[in-house]
């Protein structure tokens, strides 16, 4: 372990909270919640702080991923925050001509295809993370005994969008990759790790308490492919940060057959979409690790009762893991009405953990 004595994980601010705990598989005081793209459009100080500055600008000005990081922890009351920035925010800071297009998303100067283009892909210096550095600090410093998660890109999710340019359904890009040309493939997969690598330390360094790699995407791949191809690339990711000794969580979509390759990678903690049953995944996971997850969050706008019922469904299937820390099964939409999220924060909080 090499976080410094004055880490929040080290100096006693963060290490009984209840996401920490349930992460190490203990028993919390309270049932941990906190809710992927909490931050962001569903919020409409979100959208006042955001006027008229890009995504990933946003993203590099300290003061401002700090304070957009802390408004869903001081509006819905949530046990944790999650670092406020994006998956390719290492490409940007290595210099790869990258930007997120409002409504699209990812979009690449040029897609890297090619041998060449992987040979040219330019190196992350440790030095161009200060801004993520010093938004961590200031935010953990307003954050208190409430932990930041700090998060990256899985490889394949990276290399997906650096491969296509652009998001895609299919990703066949990759996934051809991977088959037609695996060398090529081979030395994407690890600069993306590399990459993800150093932008997940250079946050739990500077004071976040536990860490998520997401592989959003990692569900168009059958399981040979995601074992050959994929899982050491993301091993590789984790191994950047392992002495750390923060807890590390894994979360991919559609991933209900891979839950046990992606803890194989070597985590902490599942992550579990909305398509399988909290109690179905501890099944399949042998009951190894804590889960997290997996309100569905196209309930967010239906009648409270029915949402209520759900959301009290969920906590009920995840009694069967070891730990349980409640979150969606993927991100907030942005049209969510954010103080249904509040009154889902304060049932969790009502029931017995
Ligand atoms: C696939 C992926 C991306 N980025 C991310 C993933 C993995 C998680 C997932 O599956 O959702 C990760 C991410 N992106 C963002 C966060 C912040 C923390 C959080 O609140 O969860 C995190 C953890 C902010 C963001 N990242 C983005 C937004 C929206 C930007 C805006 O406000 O206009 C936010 C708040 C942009 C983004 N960035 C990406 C997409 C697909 C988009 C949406 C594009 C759009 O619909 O406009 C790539």
């Amino acid at each position: 372990m090499t976080l410094s004595a004055s880490h929040p994980l080290m100096d006693g601010r963060t290490a009984g909270s209840p996401l920490i705990t349930a992460y190490r598989g203990g028993a919390p005081s309270r049932r941990p919640v906190w809710f992927m793209r909490q931050a962001g459009r569903s919020l409409p100080e979100y959208r006042a702080l955001r006027e008229g500055i890009g995504m990933l600008d946003s993203c590099l000005r300290p003061d401002l991923a700090s304070e957009i990081t802390l408004q869903p922890v001081r509006r819905h009351g949530v046990d944790a925050g999650i670092f406020f920035s994006d998956i390719v925010i290492p490409l940007k800071l290595a210099g790869i001509d990258v930007d997120i297009v409002p409504g699209v998303g990812p979009v690449l100067g040029a897609p890297v295809r090619t041998a060449a283009d992987v040979r040219a892909l330019p190196k992350l210096e440790a030095s161009a993370l200060d801004p993520i550095r010093e938004a961590v600090a200031m935010t953990v410093e307003q954050l208190g005994t409430t932990p930041l998660i700090g998060f990256a890109g899985a490889p394949f999710t990276l290399a997906a969008y650096m491969v296509e340019g652009r998001p895609s359904r299919d990703h066949l890009g990759p996934r051809t990759m991977m088959h037609a040309d695996p060398e090529t493939w081979q030395a994407l997969a690890n600069w993306a790790a590399d990459a993800s690598g150093e932008f997940l330390r250079a946050q739990l360094e500077a004071g976040a308490s536990a860490g998520q790699l997401f592989d959003s995407w990692a569900g168009s791949l059958g399981l040979a492919d995601y074992q050959r191809h994929v899982a050491p690339a993301s091993s590789r990711a984790l191994n950047h940060v392992r002495d750390l000794g923060a807890p590390l969580v894994h979360f991919g979509t559609g991933t209900s057959e891979l839950l046990v390759a992606m803890r194989d990678v070597g985590v902490d903690v599942v992550g579990v979409d909305y398509r399988l049953p909290l109690d179905e995944a501890n099944r399949r996971l042998g009951g190894t690790v804590p889960l997290q997850g997996n309100i569905d969050p196209a309930l967010l706008p239906a009648p409270w009762e029915v949402l209520e019922e759900h959301v009290r469904g969920v906590l009920a299937a995840g009694d069967a893991a070891p730990a349980h820390v409640v979150n969606l099964g993927h991100g907030v939409p942005p049209e969510t009405d954010p103080t249904v999220l509040t009154r889902v924060v304060d049932l969790i909080h009502s029931i017995e953990p």
